[in-house]
């Protein structure tokens, strides 16, 4: 299948000559909802500063829908409105006085009409939820109110592609089901996700790819199952197994004889328990 962001054999290295990404190949497709994961350092947050042109790496390309990135201005430009990135820090993305100005910033930037600015900017705060604080300074938000913000800024560009670092970090659990729910809206409209994440129970039940980096490497592409019931292998790389496949290894460990490959949810851990359960 052909993605919508392709990369093929991408390499980046910092300035002091920090490898970060070596020889990367990977396929986001269109319209789905895909997991970065890797342990810190893995070249993430990398990846996605290459993924919407503001890293150029020193071999390899980029193709956003087969067209190749060229790195010129106007190119830059169209891949921006294109492939929206929000940061994982705040704090790096969001600098006007007032919520409502910084989320007006980027589409005004697009050239469009005011009337147009001011619906998508109002959509953006009702969406994200950000509407209480539109008067508000950023420098006196919350963190996680300002993440939202940060969010709500891309949100406003309407990108075909989102790319999150890390939204969920540091967000509180009902945070974090109020972007996950936001995500699932922007998935319904068909908008390509990308996010990056640490917690694997959020990759198990919300991605439909996912793509495991170690030192600047792709080791695994594909769908959850195939990586994330694998216990050994994601401690092996620095990343913690669902905990329904961790249950699962200790019911065994204790001798519950539990059939098949462990589940990835709570409802398919509970079945091959009630299954296996010795019956009197
Ligand atoms: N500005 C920089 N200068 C030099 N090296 C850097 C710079 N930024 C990142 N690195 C290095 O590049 C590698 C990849 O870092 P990156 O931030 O992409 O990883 P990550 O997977 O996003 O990590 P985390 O989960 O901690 O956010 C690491 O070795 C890191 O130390």
């Amino acid at each position: 299948m052909n993605g919508m962001l392709t990369l093929r054999d991408v390499h980046f290295a910092y300035a002091d000559g920090t490898p970060a990404l070596q020889g990367v190949s990977l396929d986001i497709p269109r319209g789905g909802k895909t997991a970065i994961v890797g342990a810190n350092g893995a070249g993430k947050s990398t990846l996605f500063l290459t993924l919407n042109g503001t890293l150029r790496p020193s071999q390899g390309e980029i193709k956003l829908d087969g067209r190749l990135m060229t790195y010129g201005r106007r190119d830059l430009e169209q891949w921006r409105r294109q492939v929206g990135l929000v940061f994982q820090d705040p704090d790096v993305q969001l600098f006007s006085a007032s919520v409502e100005q910084d989320i007006s910033f980027g589409p005004l930037n697009m050239g469009l009409t005011e009337d147009e600015v001011r619906r998508r900017v109002e959509e953006a705060l009702i969406a994200t939820g950000t509407e209480p604080l539109r008067n508000r300074p950023v420098h006196a938000l919350s963190y996680g109110q300002k993440k939202r913000v940060s969010i709500a800024g891309v949100y406003a560009m309407q990108p075909d592609v989102m790319v999150l670092d890390e939204p969920l970090a540091w967000l509180d659990p009902a945070g974090q089901q109020e972007i996950l729910a936001l995500l699932a809206q922007l998935h319904r409209a068909g908008t390509t996700l990308v996010m990056a994440v640490h917690q694997m129970d959020v990759v198990a039940d919300w991605a439909d790819m996912v793509i495991v980096l170690q030192a600047g490497q792709v080791i695994y592409q594909g769908a959850p199952q195939g990586v994330l019931a694998q216990q050994e292998r994601l401690l092996s790389v620095g990343l913690t197994p669902p905990w329904p496949v961790q249950v699962f290894h200790d019911l065994r460990l204790a001798g519950l004889p539990l059939e098949g490959e462990p589940p990835l949810t709570r409802a398919a851990l509970t079945e091959q328990i009630v299954r296996a359960w010795p019956k009197k």
